[in-house]
């Protein structure tokens, strides 16, 4: 366990990016079409509310390896992912439980994703 309690943590977060805790917007339709063209690899789930890419990796060695990356920024940005894993394939699912939806949240945690993978 960390020293810093979850309220410092919402403190701190709402101190960087400038908005409460509880009330992260929702992307408008037009900003989740934009993300998604700058995302290749990931897909709109069918009700439009949850962003998806499957990673694939030579080995459970190296798909744990990333899942251990992705846990730490996550937990960093107290921003989780939704997953799946079986062997060398990683099945993600990114949505804002806050939001009710896709947040600019989602988009961050998919670029860093993509650039462990
Ligand atoms: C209390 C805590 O900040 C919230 O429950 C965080 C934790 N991780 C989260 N992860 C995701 N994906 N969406 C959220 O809304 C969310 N909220």
């Amino acid at each position: 366990m960390g020293e810093s309690t979850a309220p410092a943590k919402q403190a701190a977060r709402k101190g960087q990016d400038g908005e409460h805790a509880m009330t992260i917007a929702r992307l408008t339709d037009a900003e989740r079409d934009a993300a998604l063209a700058s995302l290749p690899g990931w897909t709109l789930r069918e009700d439009g509310l949850a962003i998806c890419r499957t990673f694939r990796f030579a080995d459970f060695a190296q798909a744990f390896a990333f899942m251990t990356r992705v846990a730490i920024v996550a937990e960093k940005a107290d921003h989780h992912p939704e997953w799946f894993n079986v062997y060398n394939r990683v099945e993600v699912t990114l949505t804002t439980h806050d939001a009710d939806g896709l947040s600019k949240r989602d988009v961050a945690l998919a670029r860093e994703m993509d650039g462990f993978a």
